[in-house]
Parts: structure tokens; sequence; C-alpha cells
């Protein structure tokens, strides 16, 4: 399936989407999301990639996902390798590397660094714009020289509901983890999050079913479910973990279900 039509379908479930298809066609979209919560961003299609952008002008620049460049491009060569704490909360262990769910795969961050560490993981996203971006970033990535091999056989993108697909795995796909890393409610300092992480929210808006998607985790999970909580917030549902890796902004919790 051609890449455009393959963003096409995606978009065309999303309700709140105004689809040109004779624009997209085109390689060159102007994709419009009519209704509150998502009114005020549009999607364009460009030689450098699908973008979303604000209408407001005063927000800089367009979120696109980009695995080679930018902040994951720095993140990769310094990001402190197998010993940060993403990669010891989800059970890197020298010569073993887990297989990951990555539940709420959003832009793609967490997954690509888990890549980049040598875990397979499957990046499953049900908003179709946020998969649609994410399906343009990997395609892109995968024809660069220094990456494209492992994010080809390294990152794989499911457009679905996590608690469903995970409900639907056979045994013998069943990952060693599940991460999760659900939305946060918008706190008062929300006008200065990064515009990534704002559009992200708007779009996804707040994740309200966490506890049937945890629940759903803690009997797929071969070896542990990891949640990304904020610093200061409490377990996700006041579910206690097993233990927690703690770091600068973020701790993450963990469910051992060995
Ligand atoms: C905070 S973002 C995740 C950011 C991500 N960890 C990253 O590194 O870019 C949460 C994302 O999870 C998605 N999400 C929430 N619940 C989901 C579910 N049940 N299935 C699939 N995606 C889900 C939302 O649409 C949103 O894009």
């Amino acid at each position: 399936m051609s890449r455009t039509k393959f963003i096409t379908g995606l978009l065309s479930t999303h309700p709140a989407l105004e689809i040109r298809a004779r624009e997209l066609a085109h390689h060159y979209s102007l994709v419009r999301l009519r209704h509150a919560p998502v009114s005020g961003y549009f999607l364009q299609l460009k030689n450098e990639g699908l973008e979303l952008n604000c209408m407001d002008k005063k927000d800089n620049g367009p979120v696109r996902v980009d695995f080679v460049g930018g902040t994951l491009g720095h993140r990769l060569r310094f990001g402190g390798g197998r010993g940060q704490p993403l990669a010891r909360a989800i059970g890197i262990k020298p010569g073993f590397d887990p297989s990951v769910w990555d539940a709420t795969a959003g832009l793609g961050r967490d997954a690509f660094v888990l890549a980049s560490l040598g875990c397979r993981v499957t990046l499953c996203e049900r908003s179709p714009v946020l998969a649609a971006l994410l399906d343009d970033g990997l395609k892109r990535a995968a024809l660069n020289a220094e990456i494209g091999a492992w994010i080809e056989s390294r990152m794989m993108l499911e457009f679905d509901d996590s608690t469903v697909a995970l409900a639907n795995l056979p045994d013998a796909d069943k990952p060693d983890t599940v991460y999760l890393d659900p939305m946060y409610p918008a706190g008062k300092s929300s006008v200065l999050v990064k515009k990534n992480i704002r559009a992200v929210q708007q779009l996804a808006g707040e994740d309200r079913d966490s506890l049937p998607l945890l629940d759903m985790a803690l009997t797929v999970a071969k070896r542990r479910v990891v949640v990304k909580r904020p610093h200061r917030a409490g377990p996700l549902h006041d579910r206690k973990p097993d233990t927690s890796i703690e770091s600068k902004k973020t701790r993450y919790d963990i469910y051992v279900t060995l």
C-alpha cells in the first residue's frame, strides 16, 4: 500500500478530521482537525515528512516524528545507554533485551530509546493522527544509513487500542514487558509545556481508561509492567508497585508478573 493511501486510511477513521484526499494524493496535504478538543491543528505531508501544525502562529514550528535528528538523535548519542533509569526499569540486563509492548506509544520517544538499546518494541497507538505521524517517522528513519536497519527490525507499529490488542495477542507473541505512559492530567503549568507534548495532550485527551489497560497489561506481560509517573504523583490508580526506579523528573513503577 502506498504511503499516502496508508495515511489517508488511518486518518479517515478519525471523526474530527476533514480529509482533503485530492491534496493528499498529490503528496502535499492539508488536513484540518475540525472539532474540539483538536481544533486549531492541521496536518501537512511535505517532502520532509508528515507534520502537525498549529494555526496559532505563536506556537513555533511543526510537530514531526524525527528519529534521526533533533533531541532523539542527541539522546541516542548521549542518553546514558543501558544504565539509564528507563532501561533498568524495563528489565534490560547484560545479555538480555526484553521484548516490549509500548501500550501508549505517543510520539515514540521512549520506544525509540528502548529499540536503540536492543529491545524489539511494538508501538501501539490509538490516535489516528499520532499513529500516522509515527508511521511516517518510522518509514523515513528506516531509510537512514546509520539507524535504518535496527529501526526496521526492532520497531513495529500497531494502530489499535492496546487494551483490545493485548487481549487478542496469541501466547507466542506475549511481550516480556508492557510499558505504560498514560497522559498526565494537564497541570497549571500546561501553557509552558513543550509544543509536542501539548499537541499530544490535545489530540489524545486525558487517558481516563488507564485502569482496564493496567489490568490487561498485568495479565499479558510475561515478566513485568512498567508505568511512567511524574515524580510527585502517586502510583497509577493507587496500585502499589513492587518497586520503583527514579530519575530527575520521572518515576518508573514496576509490577512484577513473572
Ligand atoms: C503521554 S503519551 C505517551 C508518550 C510516549 N511515551 C513517548 O515517548 O512519546 C500517551 C499516549 O498514549 C496513547 N494511549 C492512551 N491509552 C491508549 C490505549 N489504550 N491504546 C493505545 N494508545 C493509548 C494516547 O493516545 C497518547 O498518544
